[in-house]
Parts: C-alpha cells; structure tokens; sequence
C-alpha cells in the first residue's frame, strides 16, 4: 500500500483564502484592517528566510504587516518596551516575537509580556491554561495546522490512539492538548521514552516533532497509520548542497502509513497560513465580531 500524501502546501493555499475573504468583509463591511507585527532580535538566516514569508503572505491576504528588526545586542528591557508599545497599538491585533532569543533575552519574560488577546503563537501562560483547561484560547500555530490535517484526513478522532514525540512548549504539549480534546488516547513520548518502538507501533495517529533527520524508521509505522512530520532538518547531500527533511524517514513509511505529510510542504506551509488565521481570530475577538468558520478548530 502506498500512503496518500497529504498536500500542506495546497491545503495552505485554501485557509489562506479564507483568511483574505475575511479580510475582505472586514474592511468593506466594518473598515477594519488585522494587523500583524513579527519581531525579529538578530539576523539568524532562517529566522529571517521566516520572517520574510510572514510578511509577504500577511500582505498578500489583505492584512497590515508591520515589521521590526532588532539589533542582536538590544536589551530585554528595549524588548520588553516595544512589545508594551504593541500591545497598546489599536492597529496590531497579532504579535508575533520569532524564536529562539539572543541568550541574554529571558524569553519567557518576553512571551508572557505580549497581550493574551495578541499573542497569534499561543504561547502565553494565559492561553496555554486557557487550551489546557478547554476554554478559548489562541491555538498555537503549528499545532493548529496539524489537527486541521487530521480532521480533514481521519474525520472523527474520537477513541483513536495517537502518540506526539517530542513535549516542547511549542509543538508537543499544545499538540497533545488538542488531541486530548478530540478524544484521542494521548500519549507524549520524549527523550527519556524506552519504549519509543512499541509506542509508535500502536498508534493510529503519529505527531513527530523531534528535530532529528529521518529518525522514525518507515518499519515502526502501524499499517495504515496517519503521520504528520513537524521536523524541519537540513541535511547536506553527498554532493556537499544541502536538502530539508521530516523526523520520519518518508520513503520507507510512505510504504506503510495510510497518509503521511511531507517535508518540505506539509506541515510548515499550514504553520505560516495559521499564524494568519490566528490574526483574523484575534481581530474578530478585539472589535467584539463573529469569528469566520475555519480559521480555528
Ligand atoms: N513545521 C513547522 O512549522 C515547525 C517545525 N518545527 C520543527 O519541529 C521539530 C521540533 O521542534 P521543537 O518542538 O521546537 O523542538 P525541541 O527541541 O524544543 O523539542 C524536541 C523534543 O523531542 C524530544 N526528543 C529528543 N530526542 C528524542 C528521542 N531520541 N526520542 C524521543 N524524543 C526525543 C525532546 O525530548 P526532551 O524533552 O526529553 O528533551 C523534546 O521534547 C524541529 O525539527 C523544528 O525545527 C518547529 C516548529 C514549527
Ligand atoms: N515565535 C515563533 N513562532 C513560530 O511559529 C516559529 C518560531 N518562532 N521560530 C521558528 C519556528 C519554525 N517555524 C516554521 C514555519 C514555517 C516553515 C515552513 O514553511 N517550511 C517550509 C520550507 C521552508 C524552507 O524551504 O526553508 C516547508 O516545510 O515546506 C518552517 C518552520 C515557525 N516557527
């Protein structure tokens, strides 16, 4: 059996159009822009690479892009300074601070500085709780554009088993939350997990977000399993250029699995198209409107 390969890239296309027709009615019936800002500390190139395509598919949906690129030396209180000055700029409705932070910035401090009702990645302590409890929140991005995928792909989730690899703040645990709240038999694997095998071979549904090339082998995947693939590696060739791939070793488990993403082009397009979605959301929620259906699970 070869897997149905689940096209992020098109389905980014599709919430991405719905994300700028809402755009649309908002300026034409409530003369209301969303705005975006995305702060960038330093010049890390893929940070960068990042943050150029937020801004170009932020405007290419309708919405307000507002940039701000800061010197790698700028203090936390600098920092701290622009995002109270965002937080009170009636023309911002998401902020995004992008990651990783100089090692002199606490970034806990800086995250949780940002308005709640702004913070597009949901990694405040106010929406995890918010997620964790059940209530409403914003929903981290990457997270988000995965369980999109899922429902799309296995319909109801209800009873089924799925297994997330990997528990950081951004990707694991948010993931295993949503998936709690689909009904899901959760389980979080991690570094110190023994029994990684086993676990992988039970699951219907697999999350991987290790951050490790082609470390899930096609042969652990249960027959007809789901995969989504989060890792994002750069891996150099034999001929010395260098190519990206997923956690999950692809051309083997493509071979098993019943649907699979890849990498590039599966989960890291949804991502960028959620944090736009979130956008809308937040505006929506800000000038007290209807949220548009399909922005946000
Ligand atoms: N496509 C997208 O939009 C995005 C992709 N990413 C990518 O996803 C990957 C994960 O990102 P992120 O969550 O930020 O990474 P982190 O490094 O914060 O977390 C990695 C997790 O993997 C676990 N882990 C490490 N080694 C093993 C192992 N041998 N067995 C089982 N678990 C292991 C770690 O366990 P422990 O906690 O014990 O250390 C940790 O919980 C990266 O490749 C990143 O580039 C990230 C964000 C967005
Ligand atoms: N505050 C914050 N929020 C984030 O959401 C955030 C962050 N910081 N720091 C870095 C990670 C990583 N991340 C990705 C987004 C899109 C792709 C993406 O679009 N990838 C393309 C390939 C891009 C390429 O070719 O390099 C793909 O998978 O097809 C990847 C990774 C968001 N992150």
């Amino acid at each position: 059996m070869t897997a149905q390969i689940i096209d992020g890239k098109n389905f980014a296309v599709a919430l991405r159009e719905r994300v700028a027709e809402h755009t649309a009615y908002l300026k034409q019936q409530h003369n209301i822009t969303p705005g975006l800002a995305v702060v960038l500390v330093g010049e890390d190139p893929a940070s960068q690479v990042y943050v150029r395509s937020k801004a170009k598919q932020t405007v290419e949906a309708g919405m307000n892009s507002y940039q701000h690129k800061l010197a790698v030396d700028t203090t936390e209180a600098e920092l701290l300074a622009l995002i109270d000055q965002l937080n009170s700029d009636p023309a911002v409705h998401g902020i995004l601070v992008q990651l990783p932070l100089p090692e002199h910035i606490d970034e806990a401090l800086v995250i949780n500085a940002i308005d709640p009702a702004k913070d597009v990645d949901g990694f405040h302590i106010s929406n995890a709780g918010l997620l964790a409890t059940g209530q409403q929140a914003m929903v981290p991005c990457t997270p988000l554009g995965c369980l999109m995928m899922l429902r799309e792909y296995c319909g109801n989730l209800s009873g089924q088993n799925a297994l997330v690899i990997g528990r950081s703040n951004i990707v694991g645990k948010p993931m295993a939350q949503l998936l709690l709240r689909e009904s899901c038999t959760v389980t979080v694997a991690h570094s110190r997990t023994r029994n990684l095998r086993e676990l992988v071979a039970n699951a219907d549904i697999v999350v991987a977000a290790v951050g490790r090339p082609l470390f899930i082998e096609g042969g652990w995947i249960k027959p007809g399993a789901t995969v989504i693939d989060v890792g994002i590696n750069r891996i150099e060739k034999s001929d010395g250029t260098t190519r990206l791939v997923g956690d999950v070793d692809f051309d083997a488990a493509k071979e098993v699995a019943g649907a699979i993403t890849p990498v590039p082009g599966g989960v890291g397009p949804m991502t960028i198209a959620c944090l736009l979605a979130n956008t809308v959301t937040a505006c929506c929620r800000a000038s007290a409107l209807p949220e548009p259906h399909g922005l946000t699970v």
